[in-house]
């Protein structure tokens, strides 16, 4: 029930009026170009323990109105990071019909079609997300870039099931798969900064990780991604569509972006 959007008077530009952490400091998505990256060699590939869930298992999604979220099993965590992280859900950020161009973060000025972020809480110091959310190390967000390409099998697990999620508050019931399988081929190469929640309340508490190679999908896929789903519930009688749900970037002064890998 959260009274934010990205179009009209509770837009992006409206948020830091409710929600003060919006028009602070360290705020993503941000633009990777070149004369703010620093190359890393202390950046590993990250470990995935538990992703591969069973298909006896099952994962929630739902549609929250901003996003489509699929919750995850806190049986998933990530070594190589600061500390232990363990997934707590995944959504997704796109454009709309006519302008494919919907991912957060951008790579010398360029939009990707689509963004997957994958949420995960420093449980190593934090018993659950809501105590993680708001303190500095408490999350990390691991972010892949889609654009189009040929169908891609992995990633109709869970867009085959927009149907059922098409209004807010409305669910489905997705069976395991083995989560992995969303990410790019190198895992050893990505972009890593410090920043913050990209929806309100902003909080900066967010170690970033956007995979440097996008994900393809397809432009069916796309297109279902882009159109199954509205921000209103089954019975509002002015819907809404639920398009270009992505923030713009950000200001980024005075700070770098570390890269794992050489240009
Ligand atoms: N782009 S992003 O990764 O910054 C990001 C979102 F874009 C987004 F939409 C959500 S949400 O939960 O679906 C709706 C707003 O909270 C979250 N949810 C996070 C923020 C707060 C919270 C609390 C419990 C579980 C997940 C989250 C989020 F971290
Ligand atoms: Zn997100």
């Amino acid at each position: 029930g959260s009274k934010w959007s990205y179009i009209g008077p509770d837009g992006e530009k409206a948020w830091p009026k409710k929600y003060p952490f919006c028009g602070g400091v360290f705020q993503s998505p941000i633009d990777f170009h070149k004369d703010i990256l620093q190359y890393d060699s202390n950046l590993l590939p990250l470990e995935f323990i538990g992703y591969n869930v069973p298909s006896t298992d099952q994962f929630t999604l739902t549609n929250n109105g901003h996003s489509v979220k699929m919750y995850l099993s806190p049986t998933m965590y990530i070594r190589n990071l600061p500390f232990e992280y363990t997934a707590s859900q995944l959504h997704l950020h796109w454009g709309n019909r006519n302008k494919s161009e919907g991912s957060e973060h951008t790579i010398g000025g360029k939009h990707f079609a689509a963004e997957l972020h994958i949420v995960h809480y420093n449980s190593e110091k934090y018993p659950d997300i809501t105590a993680a959310m708001d303190k500095a190390d408490g999350l990390a967000v691991l972010a892949i870039l889609l654009e189009i390409g040929p169908f891609n099998p992995t990633y109709e697990k869970i867009f085959r099931h927009f149907r059922n999620v098409k209004y807010k508050d409305q669910m489905a019931q997705v069976p395991g798969f083995n989560i992995q399988e969303l990410l790019p081929d190198r895992l050893d190469e990505y972009y890593r900064y410090e920043g913050s929640l990209t929806t309100p309340p902003c909080y900066p508490s967010v170690l970033w990780t956007v995979f440097r190679h996008p994900v393809k999908i397809s432009q069916e896929q796309l297109r279902a991604l882009e159109t199954a789903m509205y921000c209103t519930e089954s019975d509002d009688p002015e819907p809404l569509e639920m398009v270009d749900n992505f923030r713009h970037v950000q200001k980024f002064d005075e700070r770098l972006v570390f890269i794992s890998f050489h240009e």
